[in-house]
């Protein structure tokens, strides 16, 4: 197998194998690290798992665990995917996990590259930027989670690994593979461990895909799997056909959004004003334990051969925090997070077979809820968001990282499908 992926989440999992499907590559995703016995024919397999804002030191165990099992299936390289806006705190994951990674393949060097020019993620002389905003200054400084207030990813990693941070700046990218390879032994040879790859372009996604083709370890956004997957002519595909094996199953659809992130505000907005939907009373969420059979009465009501019906917990800033001082932000967002495990439990019995779902977490748990151990990967709907089918069952799932998709993605989503 030539690439084995370790993802740090659910939605940045399906983010990086659409870009391999989408280049061609047979690729399947596993939720989680699979049975020892599991056997897989494909060019690429991703295990996504939920590390990103756990403790260290389970991030670390669990992404050894995914690394020995691709490891017992002969993969070429591994890949770390993380978030295009370095999710993370000074206690990691994304230093410590690396570390971790190195250390059991005994390799001493990698990239960091969290970039995806297409979605606005690029990175200038080691700074990274959100749609031509310093990371900093852009929504993400306000993350609850992992809130970022430096741009500056050499400090950033340092900050929470064991070694030192150089960059290949662009005007290096602009040379050439060869350059970038003479740049990146040069960093090697001067004792740091970590190079942080500039790129503004996809030009320079397909030169450093090429200049790394001989790395155990990479790391970074899915961006560099794209540039990787270039390079690999010998295996690149028909991407029509490497989706064929995740194209939407037939059947009723639902949209579930769980993000607050501002592109699902605009998307919900979009999508309010022309289909069917229904806010989420986070309150009865709580309190109520019948709501969610409630909700799930009135989505079936409402798929009547239209648009979807949406069912929406996602809200601006200002009203999430009110929602947040009033109940809890923990509390408030798992009561979220069970109401729409719950929910899909309930529309999958009652036979609904698209879900549409935004956010990260959110996804995890819809996927989760419905017992899914792994997807094949189908059509993009917006570049890092493809639709997916699950294996073994009769399901389809379109997983939106917060920041992704354009205003008419719910939309979009449903056209693909047809
Ligand atoms: N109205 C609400 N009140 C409280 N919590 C909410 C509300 N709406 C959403 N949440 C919670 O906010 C969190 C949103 O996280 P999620 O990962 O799903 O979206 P995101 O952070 O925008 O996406 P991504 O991680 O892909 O960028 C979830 O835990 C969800 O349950
Ligand atoms: O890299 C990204 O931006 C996404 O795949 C993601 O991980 C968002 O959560």
């Amino acid at each position: 197998m030539r690439l084995g992926v370790i993802g740090d989440d659910f939605t940045g999992s399906t983010d990086i194998a659409g870009f391999l499907v989408a280049n061609g590559l047979r690729t399947v995703q596993l939720n989680g690290v699979p049975e020892d016995a599991l056997q897989v024919d494909a060019d690429a397999v991703v295990i996504s798992l939920k590390t990103r804002s756990c403790p260290p030191q389970q991030a670390i165990d669990e992404s050894l665990a995914a690394l020995r099992w691709l490891q017992a299936r002969d993969c070429e390289q591994f890949f770390f995917k993380y978030c295009s806006t370095f999710d993370s705190t000074p206690k990691g994951n994304i230093g410590p996990v690396t570390d971790a990674l190195l250390d059991a393949l005994g390799e001493d060097f990698t990239v960091i590259c969290p970039v995806l020019p297409v979605n606005g993620r690029t990175i200038y002389n080691g700074y990274l930027f959100v749609n031509g905003v310093p990371l900093n200054e852009s929504g993400m400084r306000h993350h609850p989670v992992t809130p970022m207030t430096d741009a500056n990813i050499m400090r950033v990693m340092e900050a929470q690994s064991r070694g030192k941070a150089g960059n290949v700046p662009s005007t290096v990218m602009d040379q050439g593979s060869r350059a970038v390879r003479a740049a990146l032994a040069e960093l090697k040879a001067s004792g740091l461990r970590y190079a942080v790859l500039d790129a503004l372009n996809d030009a320079h996604l397909a030169v450093m895909g090429e200049a790394v083709a001989d790395m155990m370890l990479v790391t970074g956004g899915s961006g560099l799997a794209d540039g990787m997957a270039r390079a690999w002519i010998d295996l690149r595909g028909d991407a029509a056909k490497a989706a064929e094996g995740g194209k939407p199953v037939k059947g009723r659809a639902v949209v579930l959004s769980g993000s607050c992130s501002q592109m699902t505000n605009a998307q919900v907005a979009a999508y309010r004003a022309e289909a069917p939907s229904i806010a989420v009373d986070v309150s009865r969420c709580m309190e109520d334990e019948g709501y969610t059979a409630e909700l799930a009465e009135w989505v079936k009501a409402q798929a009547q051969g239209g648009p979807a019906p949406m069912v929406y917990a996602t809200m601006p800033p200002d009203e999430l925090k009110k929602v947040q001082d009033r109940y809890g932000a923990a509390e408030s967002s798992e009561a979220v997070e069970r109401n729409f495990g719950r929910l899909a439990q309930l529309l999958e019995q009652a036979g609904f077979e698209q879900f549409v779902v935004a956010g990260g977490e959110t996804s995890g748990i819809v996927t989760q809820s419905l017992g899914i151990k792994g997807f094949a990967i189908g059509p993009q709907i917006a570049p890092g968001v493809p639709w997916v089918r699950a294996v073994g069952k009769n399901l389809s799932l379109a997983l939106k990282s917060g920041n992704f998709g354009q205003e008419r993605f719910f939309f979009d989503a449903q056209e693909i499908a047809g």
